[in-house]
């Protein structure tokens, strides 16, 4: 049976996976915030995140509602404080989602709507599939690493943990992207990216320091 939720955060990714839980619904004991937000869904405000602590980590899940629009330390970093302290995350999924049965999601994914995952691929924990992405055969990506809206990754393609693909780019197939590496949004990557680049443009090249 599905334990009840906390959802970090009630901004507007939050407010996303909020969305969801709803729809699934969930029981959602409320939310943590540094300040309440009086129109986040009518859901409990429980406090800052330390709050989460008043919760026996075997009566609850977590959801972290927190969004990245740049390499996602800050998600990286409260994920592993909770989990370092007993907590589990849910796996959230949009049922209009499409994950080939052969697929490997682990903890703490949050795939949302309209997303495609292919035969064989794989995703760590942690990581973001945000709306409409499109993950091919045989991929894998590591945790905490986030796929920004509409991005279409080609089959075989490696990327490595804590790493952000911008908004609508494209990998082509096979390419291996490091840990810690930034692509920016509408870039199309026909190269390898070492760990902790930046990059982006048509073909992407290595950011100007
Ligand atoms: C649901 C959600 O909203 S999830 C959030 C999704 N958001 C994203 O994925 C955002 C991804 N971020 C980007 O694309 C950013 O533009 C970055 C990180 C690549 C660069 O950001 P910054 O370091 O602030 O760069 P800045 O805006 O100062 O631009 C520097 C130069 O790079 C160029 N540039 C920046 N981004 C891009 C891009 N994506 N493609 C091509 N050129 C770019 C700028 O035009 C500028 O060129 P100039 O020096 O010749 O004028």
């Amino acid at each position: 049976m599905n334990k009840p939720v906390i959802i970090l955060g009630d901004g507007g990714h939050a407010s996303v996976l909020a969305e969801i839980l709803l729809l699934e619904q969930r029981n959602v004991l409320g939310y943590t915030s540094p300040e309440p937000n009086k129109v986040f869904f009518s859901l409990n405000y429980l406090g800052a995140d330390e709050a989460i602590r008043a919760f026996d980590p075997s009566e609850v899940e977590l959801v972290l509602g927190l969004g990245s629009v740049n390499l996602p330390y800050v998600r990286s970093t409260i994920f592993q404080h909770f989990k370092m302290l007993g907590y589990t995350f849910v796996t959230v999924i949009h049922p209009s989602a499409i994950i080939a049965p052969s697929a490997k999601v682990e903890e703490g994914c949050q795939i949302m709507a309209g997303s495609i995952m292919q035969t064989n691929s794989v995703i760590e924990e942690n990581v973001i599939l945000n709306t409409g992405t499109k993950v091919d055969h045989d991929c894998s990506i590591g945790c905490h690493s986030h796929i920004a809206p509409g991005v279409t990754i080609s089959g075989g393609v490696q990327i490595g943990d804590t790493t952000h693909i911008g908004t609508g780019a494209t990998i082509i197939q096979g390419i291996k992207i490091g840990s810690h590496v930034l692509i920016g949004a509408g870039s199309v990557v026909i190269n390898d990216i070492a760990d902790g680049k930046t990059v982006y443009g048509v073909p992407a090249k290595e950011a100007k320091q």
